[in-house]
């Protein structure tokens, strides 16, 4: 890590194997502890498999690796890379506010998901809640066309919290634009202090002050128009226990159904359209169904290389309220306990999907086909030792990487 100079970690330079819209990076480089900073060694790096970290593609110079040096993902439970995944277009989204033609699911060229085992769709009928007026809002100028980056890092940095506001713990991140600085307190041999600052700089940057909304704003909704067409997108946060993950991912999925509700009843008005909503959990290796009672799924591999999660219960739902409702659902089932960091720390990796289907020429007797779909990580916290108690015993995961402790990141 480079004392005084600055790192960027942004959409460029995060091209590296995940598939499209789909990856994760964190860490923090040499931390010494000072106010709300770790003692520890860390490395940014790149991994769907924490345990097994790749770094980036960008190279780390300091590990003599050279720029164009390709790094292998390790394949874990959360392979990403089997996910048949589409890119999200660099170019301007083609189709949006188009007719159903322009998608050429009339020519079968749309997604097909007919491998993917999902368990029977189970309908929720409920009275809409909101009303159709909140729908056929006209969406925002900039979401009928904006260019999708690939890949995009966002770091939120929470407020310091009670606890470390008794210990007289000093915050030292100072955030500016899309670029931060931690100060790191250091001791010469003589033991006299100094600040040796470090920066990064991200594709964005929000302060402690920042709302969920903006957070929305800057990480998810760019992305949601482009789910109609063809592409499978993946939000999620990581970081340290503590760091503000669930925090920051919990109202994610909400605002993003509403702005899918919105543009399927208006945008997409009578286009065979439908909505799909999975919740799973992965804890201890194992994948548990949210939504229905627990059940264990089973993750295979069919003969395409494509992951299908057999026995995932899907449910249609065309209103906020039911999707509020499964929402809730599934986080009152999901695995928490407790660490030396958060008292309600998440335990499993927690996938909420939400997938976008359409009816091949509106044939009612065919199943729809997938037209794109949204998917949300809140990865479980990842501890230091000295964060675990004896309580995280059963259910701590064994993450190798070290963090500022009020910050996180968000990968859109
Ligand atoms: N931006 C924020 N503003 C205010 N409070 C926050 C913020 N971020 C997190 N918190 C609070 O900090 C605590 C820990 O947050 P949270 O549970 O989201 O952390 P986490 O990273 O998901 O932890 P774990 O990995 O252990 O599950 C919670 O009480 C939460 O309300």
């Amino acid at each position: 890590m480079n004392a005084g100079g600055r790192r960027r970690y942004t959409s460029e330079q995060l091209l590296f194997d995940v598939p499209a819209n789909a990856a994760t990076a964190g860490g923090a480089g040499r931390w010494t502890q000072r106010g709300g900073l770790r003692r520890g060694d860390g490395e940014i790096f790149v991994s769907v498999d924490p345990a097994t970290p790749a770094r980036l593609r960008g190279g780390d110079a300091a590990a003599g690796e050279s720029p164009g040096q390709k790094h292998q993902l390790s394949p874990g439970l959360l392979d990403l890379h089997a996910f048949d995944t589409e890119l999200i277009p660099d170019f301007q989204v083609q189709g949006m506010y188009d007719g159903a033609e322009k998608f050429g699911y009339a020519n079968g060229e749309g997604f097909d998901d007919s491998d993917m085992s999902f368990g029977t769709d189970k309908k929720m009928s409920k009275s809409a809640v909101f009303a159709e007026s909140n729908y056929l809002k006209a969406f925002p100028e900039k979401e009928k066309a904006a260019p999708v980056a690939k890949i995009k890092v966002v770091v939120r940095k929470r407020p310091l919290n009670k606890k470390e506001i008794s210990k007289k713990e000093e915050d030292i991140i100072d955030i500016e634009q899309n670029s931060l600085t931690v100060h790191e307190t250091k001791l010469k041999v003589d033991l006299t202090e100094y600040v040796e600052k470090h920066g990064f700089v991200f594709d964005a940057v929000l302060d402690e002050d920042v709302s969920n909304d903006e957070v929305y704003r800057e990480t998810v909704e760019p992305v949601v128009p482009a789910i109609f067409n063809r592409t499978k997108a993946t939000c999620f946060a990581y970081g340290q226990t503590g760091s503000g993950k669930t925090y920051t991912m919990r109202p994610l999925p909400l605002k993003a159904s509403q702005d899918i509700l919105r543009l399927m009843h208006h945008t997409y008005r009578n286009q065979g359209f439908q909505l799909f909503f999975s919740f799973f959990e992965i804890y201890g290796g194992k994948l548990y169904d949210l939504l229905n009672e627990r059940s264990k799924l089973c993750m295979r591999e069919d003969g395409k290389q494509k992951v299908c999660i057999v026995g995932l219960q899907e449910y249609r739902v065309s209103d906020l309220e039911t999707i509020k409702e499964l929402i809730e659902r599934g986080n009152a089932t999901r695995s928490t306990g407790t660490t030396g960091a958060n008292e309600e720390s998440s335990r499993s990796h927690a996938i909420l999907q939400l997938a976008i289907k359409r009816r091949v020429d509106g044939n009612e007797s065919k199943p729809p086909r997938l037209a794109g779909k949204l998917s949300f990580i809140d990865l479980a916290g990842s501890e230091r030792g000295a964060d675990t108690n004896e309580n995280d015993k059963q259910t701590r995961l064994s993450y190798k990487t070290f963090y500022v402790r009020n910050i996180h990141y968000v990968f859109c």
